[in-house]
């Protein structure tokens, strides 16, 4: 290593963005390098940061040293380092917030303030009502940090009383850094120093008692039959002596104690599946030659295309993820494996497990940040090849990443949209594999129109699973997206009697003709049929209520027609409030209709409906069904999902009601009837992505029948039959899809022919919040005028489609523009969030 004497550090604290120079003192000369965690003085203050990189001169003169490093080891590699900056660069977020995401929480403390009482026994007379309240909290409870009090006296900004009751001499403040709130995990083990020939004629307690000379005893002579060290726990036992005697016989020489580390390991516990290594069928053959050149070319150091795997449910993915990962770990390297939500993946994750024993790293956010950070230590000393888990399972220290696979790449969570930095796992994983020289495998049955749009310009390879895997004792045979047998692995094996298992038939129900009917039920008849065979057979069915897109949209119960803007033709959305219609792209408003603009039928209606009403309804229709809901307020507790999940495969139940988490990629088998209740209601939300995510949650529901021998089909309700979403959706034809959307995005200048940013403003106060907006507006158009900058456009300051959450008002600014970063740089950004190309717009 070379010794350079001055270290650049950024420093955990989000209002500050840049980086500060440290002396490294003479002690950790050599032991601080890039990725260092240390803690450094800054400002009076004591605050910890990480080492990006090391220099030889200082940009000031008066550096202060690094006083203390915290883990003796890097926290980040190299390669890591330099992602941390393409996220932070590209997201606008600070840099310490994006190395934040790569240290284990626990790990990383931030600085508090430490509030001392100067006097106990001073009155408290004349001060306010919030002084009061805390001055008694100290003087009952002692010192304590800010953040301790403000969860006493939560909802009550408390600086100003704190400078207040300083400057009245009452209390004293000072700044501490919390020590790490994660250790590694030691035990305490013990083993003889020599042989021992006589041990009764040993004299071990010098004056003290015999008991004494007896338990010293027994402890050596269950050593001397010990090999290796043992917990010192099990001496405890076996000979009744305790720590104090073995620390004396430590001091006679006779034995040594240790200090060995041991793992938390979250999985040691779970039990493999039985499950032996398939012959690949022939499309899954076609895929893995593709996806093993490619492997074999990043293995010698050749550049290669990101891969995109578009395989329907069923279709034998994870197979080849899997044959992806032995490869890699054939050739010494490492591979990360990203899934959705670990919770909502249970089976996926228990195949990786069984495959590869003892080499999977699982990271969960139900893991304890001890469990967290010994999966992060075992990791970054190279003992696990395999890292499994949700997004941030991208930023496991690892040295010689081969292989990063994105499974499910349509999901919404590998956005991450709530926190800083509020980054996109495929731009950071399309970098990273760039950095590492690694190969990129993206899969899904339902990919985004951008990721086609990629492999449509040649930037991605394509590799397509067409067929559904079916597997009936030993016979292989694969079904079209159509169900129809179109070729049988296994000789002899009768293709009629597969007919009916691969992706279910998906009939449209036309609601319209329902109501004309005078079906007055949210099921249809076909529906009430379907789920009353079903009953019948003994078998299962899932209803899909897309939730989301339940508010309040507006639309013609005869013919279908909901109500759009002129401008942005994005469904209209009805503010009870203002008692009106408003776009919320362009802010474009009308009043309520009286009768349907398309037909002139009066019965034009906003329209809702939610998981518990289906639940009342179908209770209503069936009795004696037992109906599971599996929605967010029905899984609040830990482990619910898997409650659900197990009851539901279980057959304790007849019929699951659910939302979006019904779509992931479960198996049950007994599924036969899928129910789709309103599959336009995501139609209408006001977002460009719309038709694409109803489109790919049709898809995936869909996906969840006819699994099993039984075979299953759909049925998909709706108002708006004649749709390209629902229709290419009913036919599982994704390309028919795309070629719509890819033309109304061009139409419409949405991504992938434009990049966006959306600026979020908060506040408690209306007012404030479409002021703040509105100044940004002004600033970015201001900038977009005076730099020429004419392909990029700013929208007006508008209250999101989610106008209020949790008591705060929203408004957001959209910002259409090649490169938005470019655009945004210089303008002061401090009372809005920035999501640079959005996952949605709502
Ligand atoms: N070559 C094969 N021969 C036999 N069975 C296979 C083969 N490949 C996969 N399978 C089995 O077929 C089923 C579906 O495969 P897999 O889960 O890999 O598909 P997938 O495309 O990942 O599914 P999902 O849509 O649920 O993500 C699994 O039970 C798997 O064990
Ligand atoms: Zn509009």
């Amino acid at each position: 290593m070379d010794i350079s004497s001055y270290a650049r550090v950024a420093v955990n604290v989000p209002a500050i963005s840049r980086e500060f120079d440290y002396l490294i003192p003479e002690e950790f000369q050599g032991k601080i390098s890039a990725g260092s965690l240390v803690e450094v003085p800054f400002n009076n203050r004591l605050l910890q940061g990480v080492v990006t990189r090391l220099v030889n001169i200082p940009e000031v003169v008066d550096v202060k040293p690094i006083i203390s490093l915290v883990d003796p080891f890097p926290v980040l590699t190299a390669r890591q380092l330099q992602l941390a900056g393409f996220l932070s660069e590209t997201t606008m977020a600070p840099l310490c917030q994006c190395i934040d995401l790569m240290i284990p929480p626990g790990l990383s403390s931030q600085a508090d303030t430490l509030v001392e009482l100067i006097d106990g026994n001073e009155s408290l007379d004349g001060l306010g009502q919030t002084e009061v309240r805390l001055m008694k909290q100290l003087i009952e409870r002692g010192n304590l940090r800010l953040r301790q009090l403000e969860a006493a006296i939560p909802h009550v900004p408390l600086q100003g009383s704190i400078r207040k009751l300083q400057q009245a001499g009452k209390i004293k403040t000072r700044s501490i850094l919390l020590p790490p709130r994660v250790k590694p995990k030691l035990i305490r083990t013990a083993s003889l120093a020599h042989p021992i020939d006589s041990i009764s004629n040993l004299k071990l307690a010098g004056q003290k008692a015999e008991k004494t000379q007896l338990r010293r005893q027994m402890a050596l002579e269950f050593l001397s039959n010990e090999a290796l060290p043992v917990d010192v726990t099990w001496i405890y036992a076996a000979s009744g002596c305790t720590l104090a005697d073995l620390v004396a016989l430590q001091e006679m020489n006779l034995i040594v104690l240790h200090e060995t580390e041991i793992w938390r390991d979250p999985l040691k516990n779970v039990i493999p599946l039985d499950q032996a290594k398939p012959v690949l069928t022939s499309d899954q053959k076609t895929a893995w030659e593709t996806i093993s050149h490619t492997l074999q070319q990043v293995n010698t150091g050749v550049k290669t295309r990101p891969m995109l795997l578009q395989g329907i449910t069923g279709s034998g993915k994870t197979e080849l993820y899997m044959r992806a990962v032995e490869d890699t770990i054939m050739a010494r390297r490492q591979a990360i494996v990203l899934v959705p939500e670990i919770s909502l993946t249970p089976l996926a994750v228990q195949r990786f497990l069984s495959r590869f024993p003892g080499q999977v790293g699982l990271i969960h956010s139900r893991l304890s940040p001890g469990e967290r950070y010994d999966t992060w230590r075992r990791a970054r000393a190279g003992m696990l090849p395999v890292i499994i888990g949700p997004r941030s399972a991208l930023f496991t220290p690892l040295e010689n990443i081969g292989l990063i696979v994105i499974d499910e790449c349509h999901d919404d969570s590998y956005y991450q949209s709530d926190v800083l930095p509020m980054y996109s796992t495929q731009q950071a994983a399309l970098k990273y594999a760039e950095i590492c020289q690694c190969a990129l495998l993206l899969g899904s049955a339902t990919p985004d129109v951008t990721q086609l749009y990629e492999v449509h310009r040649g930037v991605w390879q394509h590799l397509t699973l067409p067929r559904r895997v079916g597997v009936y004792g030993n016979k292989t045979f694969l079904t079209s997206a159509r169900g129809e047998v179109v070729q049988s692995e296994q000789s002899g094996f009768p293709s009629d009697d597969a007919g009916q298992s691969g992706l279910p038939h998906v009939e449209i129900v036309d609601m319209r003709e329902e109501l004309k009917a005078g079906t007055r039920s949210m099921f249809s008849r076909p529906l009430q049929e379907g789920l009353q065979k079903v009953l019948e057979a003994g078998e299962q069915a899932i209803l899909f209520l897309n939730r989301r897109g339940t508010a309040t949209y507006v639309f013609c119960f005869d013919c279908g027609h909901s109500l759009r803007c002129p401008r942005c033709e994005i469904p209209l959305t009805l503010h009870t409030t203002q008692d009106g219609l408003v776009c919320h792209h362009c802010g474009y408003k009308r009043q309520m209709p009286k009768s349907c603009p398309n037909c002139g039928s009066s019965r034009i209606k906003a329209f809702g409906t939610g998981t518990e009403r289906v639940e009342a309804e179908l209770k209503n229709l069936f009795p004696t069904a037992r109906i599971l809901r599996w929605d967010s307020e029905s899984t609040q507790g830990k482990d619910s999902h898997e409650i659900i999940l197990d009851h539901f495969t279980a057959h304790h139940a007849d019929f699951l009601i659910g939302t979006q988490m019904v779509s992931k990629g479960h198996d049950f088998p007994l599924v036969t009837l899928v129910g789709i209740l309103l599959a336009e209601t995501g139609l209408n939300l006001p977002d460009y992505r719309a038709p694409e995510r109803t489109f790919q949650l049709i898809t995936q529901v869909a996906g969840r029948a006819g699994r099993g021998e039984r075979g299953g089909r759909v049925l998909l309700q709706t108002y708006m039959p004649q749709h390209y979403a629902i229709q290419a959706a009913s036919r599982h034809d994704l390309n028919a899809f795309y070629e719509v959307d890819i033309k109304e995005r061009y139409r419409l200048q949405y991504p992938p022919f434009i990049r966006l940013a959306r600026l979020l403003f908060q506040d408690m106060r209306e007012k404030n919040c479409q002021e703040q907006a509105e100044k940004i507006r002004a600033a970015i158009a201001h900038k977009i005028e005076i730099e020429n900058m004419g392909a990029s456009s700013v929208g007006g300051a508008l209250p999101c489609f989610f106008s209020r959450q949790g008591g705060y008002y929203r408004y957001q600014v959209l910002l259409r523009s090649p490169d938005p970063v470019r655009v945004l740089e210089g303008i002061p950004l401090e009372n809005c969030r920035v999501q640079i190309d959005p996952p949605d717009l709502l």
